[in-house]
């Protein structure tokens, strides 16, 4: 059979198949391909290769769906015209990888580029799911401006155990509190622990997964409802169908992330996170993004275009329900129609559908008002993060959308003093010592007590750790007091309910002021002008410093090692800061390798 050379436009994967100056290397570049099976004719076509980006595997269940969704991924690239090629990403699965599956997105992304620059592709499928993989594989679309669409695998099935509604991580750390307080016994914390995790799929709770899915969403870079089918549900294998399908008309068209991955979808990715009650970690993974993509967003746009936004997503952890009732009641295009009514996006831009975000939206509305909410009658104002300053750090966040009434009442409702509280620190080097001494009493944790932990940034862990939801002692537990003000320069999970101060930035091994703060300290929050100072004067704080910040721990891997060299801090995305140079590097050919 002979080419039937198409009228598509000279893809970059012609430049070693089909390339009449180097017919040398044409034959060492086709003869490899073709030991599987495939036909000259085939890779000289003229049609576009379109790369599979495969993030899942054994050590990586969140993502696992894939290697069944790549059959559907293919079969629509085949249909549509393109040439599918499969090749295995990076694995970041936060659950397990130790010290930090952090430390593994920017590994992950720069795998991404080198393999989309120097390979013969022109297009590609992301397949995300757990928390990084989202992001990593994003940033590096944004790098390297090729062509790229996101498939999403999906969200578990809802958990349940004994009739109630168990969503995960939220049951781990709900699981760890009623282990505290004696109310129930090891075992069966491993079995609520097992019903929050029923199938395959990412997490059922609006955790760091679900969250950076959505955003992928909101930002334009999947299909229209992508993101919230459960991985199990029948129409989880069809969008990967039509996923393979459009990726190969992008290719065509060379629609790009960066007429995609603009400033204002970057906005409209903050206001969505916020309606939705997204994870903290979607603020370092936002930044990252947005940085690879050449956007700039100031802590300002956090406050303008999230802070003031209500909650409308009625989900674990800020909510009630779990990810396939989110699916049923419409998932992130109908949150986003609530917006758009709202005139609150900026839905006016492109996307990867080739229609524009508010076509996407068009009769999207919910007709499940348990579960999304109007914007006119939200279940709480003011849902965003909560951007703070102060003596200790130049910026960190909080999740005011898990604030409960029982903490509101207790630190934020004094009178004539609403929103300002004043706590005694105790501080605590990293998550060890945390775990190694929260219990004794010498510490004299009382609910006025703000726990605060430290050397758990980007560069101090490394790669910034989901400790800083602590948890209190067992004793104040045991008396109902299940979370005390905490302050870290970690992160902390996306499922966690604790109303933590976190990211803050620069982390303590950076330099930052908290490497000299003290147990025994006191240190003021006021929510209302977004600060937080240690008492003590400037010239005690510079008396301090001339003593050297606490010790960081040696890199265990040669990774680590590069990491904390190359990483900036989490209030610009702990990106890898001598990358951001490179963006639109797919443009540029790699030089011939004989
Ligand atoms: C549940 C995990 C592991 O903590 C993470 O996936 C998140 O949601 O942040």
């Amino acid at each position: 059979m002979s080419a039937t050379k198409t009228t598509m436009r000279r893809f970059r994967s012609q430049d070693w198949f089909d390339n009449p100056e180097r017919v040398d290397m044409t034959a060492l570049y086709l003869e490899r391909f073709m030991n599987y099976g495939i036909t000259a004719d085939e890779l000289r076509s003229g049609r576009p290769i379109i790369g599979i980006a495969q993030s899942g595997s054994d050590i990586n269940p969140c993502n696992r769906i894939h290697l069944e969704l790549a059959k559907r991924v293919r079969e629509g690239i085949r249909d549509a015209g393109g040439i599918p090629m499969e090749f295995p990403l990076h694995p970041t699965f936060e659950n397990c990888r130790r010290p930090t599956a952090a430390i593994d997105r920017n590994l992950a992304y720069l795998g991404l580029v080198e393999i989309l620059h120097g390979y013969p592709l022109d297009a590609v499928v992301l397949t995300t799911g757990c928390d990084k993989s989202t992001p990593a594989q994003l940033m590096a679309a944004a790098t390297l401006d090729l062509p790229a669409i996101v498939l999403s695998g999906g969200p578990m099935l809802d958990g349940w155990f004994e009739g109630e509604l168990v969503g995960s991580g939220a049951a781990i750390w709900k699981g760890r509190r009623m282990l505290a307080a004696g109310q129930i016994d090891e075992e069966k914390f491993l079995q609520i622990a097992s019903a929050s995790a029923p199938s395959a799929g990412h997490c059922n709770t609006m955790g760091t997964a679900s969250t950076m899915n959505a955003i992928a969403e909101a930002l334009g870079m999947s299909l229209t409802g992508c993101s919230a089918i459960p991985a199990p549900y029948r129409e989880r294998g069809q969008i990967a169908y039509e996923t393979g399908r459009r990726i190969v008309a992008m290719a065509i068209e060379d629609l790009r992330p960066s007429q995609i991955m603009t400033r204002d979808a970057f906005l409209d990715a903050i206001t969505v996170n916020a309606a939705i009650g997204g994870s903290t970690n979607a603020q370092p993974h936002i930044m990252a993004m947005a940085r690879h993509a050449g956007v700039e967003i100031t802590p300002e746009d956090w406050m303008r275009y999230g802070y003031d936004v209500p909650l409308l997503l009625n989900m674990q952890p800020a909510g009630k329900y779990l990810g396939e009732r989110f699916h049923r009641a419409g998932g992130v295009p109908a949150v986003m129609w609530e917006l758009l009514q709202a005139t609150r996006l900026r839905a006016d831009r492109p996307t990867v559908t080739g229609r524009s975000m508010a076509a996407n939206l068009e009769g999207r509305a919910t007709a499940d008002r348990e579960m999304i909410f109007a914007f006119e009658q939200p279940l709480k104002q003011q849902a965003g993060f909560l951007v703070l300053k102060g003596n200790l750090f130049d910026f960190a966040i909080m999740k005011t959308s898990v604030i409960s009434a029982d903490f509101r009442q207790r630190y934020l409702s004094t009178p004539g003093r609403e929103g300002v509280f004043e706590c005694r620190v105790v501080v605590f080097e990293g998550s060890d010592d945390y775990h190694a001494r929260i219990n004794d009493p010498g510490l004299e944790i009382d609910v006025r007590t703000m726990l605060v932990i430290r050397g758990t940034g980007p560069i101090g862990w490394p790669g910034s750790a989901e400790v800083v939801n602590m948890q209190p002692p067992d004793a104040l537990i045991k008396q109902g007091i299940t979370a005390l003000p905490t302050l870290g320069d970690g992160r902390q999970s996306g499922t966690s309910d604790s109303p933590s101060i976190l990211n803050a930035s620069p982390e303590s091994a950076a330099g930052g002021n908290l490497a000299w703060l003290r147990t025994g300290d006191t240190v003021r929050v006021d929510l209302n002008t977004g600060s937080c100072n240690v008492l003590i004067s400037d010239e005690e704080l510079a008396e301090r410093k001339k003593i050297a910040p606490p010790p960081v721990p040696p890199s265990q891997t040669p990774w680590q090692e590069i990491y904390r060299a190359t990483v900036g801090q989490l209030q610009s995305g702990a990106c890898m800061e001598l990358a951001l140079a490179y963006r639109g590097v797919g443009q540029d050919l790699p030089r011939h390798n004989h």
